[in-house]
């Protein structure tokens, strides 16, 4: 099996570099995976002008699966929108179809400490947010700055959704519910919104092919609110591209750490892109100080969704929650008593627990 791995800006080197060893460690296991590197991002911008280079799109079409690690940084910034590192992301979260991104955040007993709400609130706390990934006004059109009938220069996007794309990831919201406790909140702001109207309008359509599911709506402020007041209460919310990746980076900090969260993005023949949560974080970048558990994880939901190997990704899965447990801890994670230890020493110990 071939793998893809895009490493990415910042911390992604560092990140991607613990997931791959994790990946060959199980590779001398009998399993057969072969990894190739390719830039994108920033790291496509410095080496093709592009921050999504051909070779590397030609790379990911002929690989099983795509591991991510991050794209962007402050050395970009001032870039035309066109060549700006994350622009990378979203064209191949486009290309592939990558429409549904599952952000599952699972609290380990061992983090409850971490987790920014008190012990109770989150111990044994399992969400998976569905956020959709193609559509809404990340890729909606018009988009740019222009001078209006005042003539004052103003900035606008395009929030957009076509039936199509709300039931394919409704319907998916349904069928992942029923794997689990069957409960769906769809989060929108439909009390405002014309196109979140429509979402909770064909949301409920679908619904009616789900009757054994129980579906909820909720307004997204809402949402953020009842996230940090009692997350137990959710256990699928399915939601748009924007809302999506603002709820899940809140949802992560019930876990402890932006840098816990894994994520799958996957399109109709389940073909994916796994990657971790969070940025680059330009911040701790090449201080061997990052978090890799995020993107170890995200290479355990590769095995399962991607290549098929259950068995391998419950045993990275099972190594990351005894690296925990002996009480391993990156600077994200820290606690009293407890060793911190540097990126590559987590991926030392996950190796080692595996
Ligand atoms: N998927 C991707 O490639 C994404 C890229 N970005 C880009 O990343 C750059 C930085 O964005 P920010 O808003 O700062 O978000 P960020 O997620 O990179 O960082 C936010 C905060 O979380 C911390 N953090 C993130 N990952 C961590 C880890 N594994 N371990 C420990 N701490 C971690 C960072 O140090 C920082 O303090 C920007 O250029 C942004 O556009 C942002 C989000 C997603
Ligand atoms: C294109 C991105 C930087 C989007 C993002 O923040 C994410 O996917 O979590
Ligand atoms: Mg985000």
């Amino acid at each position: 099996m071939k793998i893809a791995v895009l490493p990415g800006d910042g911390i992604g080197p560092e990140i991607t570099e613990q997931a791959m060893r994790v990946l060959t460690a199980l590779a001398g296991d009998g399993l057969s995976v072969e990894m190739e590197t390719a830039p994108v991002g920033g790291a496509g911008y410095d080496s093709a002008g592009d921050p999504l280079p051909e070779a590397t799109l030609r790379l990911c079409e002929q690989a099983d699966g795509i591991l991510f690690g991050a794209v962007g940084g402050p050395k970009y910034d001032t870039l035309p929108r066109a060549k700006r590192p994350e622009q990378g992301l979203l064209r191949l979260r486009k290309h592939f179809d990558l429409f549904a991104n599952l952000r599952p955040a699972i609290v380990y007993p061992e983090l409850a400490h971490a987790s920014t709400l008190k012990d109770e609130v989150v111990a044994g706390l399992d969400l998976l947010i569905l956020r959709e990934l193609t559509g809404d006004i990340y890729f909606g059109q018009p988009r740019g700055v222009r001078t209006n009938e005042n003539g004052e220069r103003e900035g606008f996007d395009t929030m957009r959704y076509t039936e199509g794309e709300i039931r394919r990831i409704a319907r998916l919201a349904f069928e992942t519910a029923r794997k689990r406790q069957r409960r769906v909140c769809s989060v929108d702001k439909a009390n405002v919104l014309e196109t979140t109207q429509f979402w909770r309008d064909v949301v409920t359509d679908a619904h009616q092919e789900f009757r054994d599911v129980e579906l909820t709506h909720m307004y997204v402020d809402n949402a953020a609110m009842q996230l940090v007041r009692n997350p137990k209460q959710f256990d699928v919310i399915v939601t748009g591209n924007m809302f999506g990746d603002i709820l899940s980076d809140e949802a992560s900090m019930l876990t402890g750490s932006i840098g816990m969260l894994p994520s799958a993005s996957l399109n109709a023949r389940n073909f994916g892109m796994y990657e971790p949560i969070h940025g680059s974080a330009p911040d701790i970048a090449g201080k061997d100080v990052a978090n890799p558990l995020a993107t170890i994880l995200s290479a355990a939901m590769l095995l399962r969704h991607s290549l098929g190997q259950e068995a391998a990704a419950q045993r990275v899965e099972g190594a990351v929650r005894k690296v925990l447990a002996q009480g391993f801890r990156t600077a994200d994670i820290a606690e009293p008593g407890k060793r911190t230890v540097g990126t590559r020493e987590m991926g030392d110990a996950v190796l080692a627990a595996l």
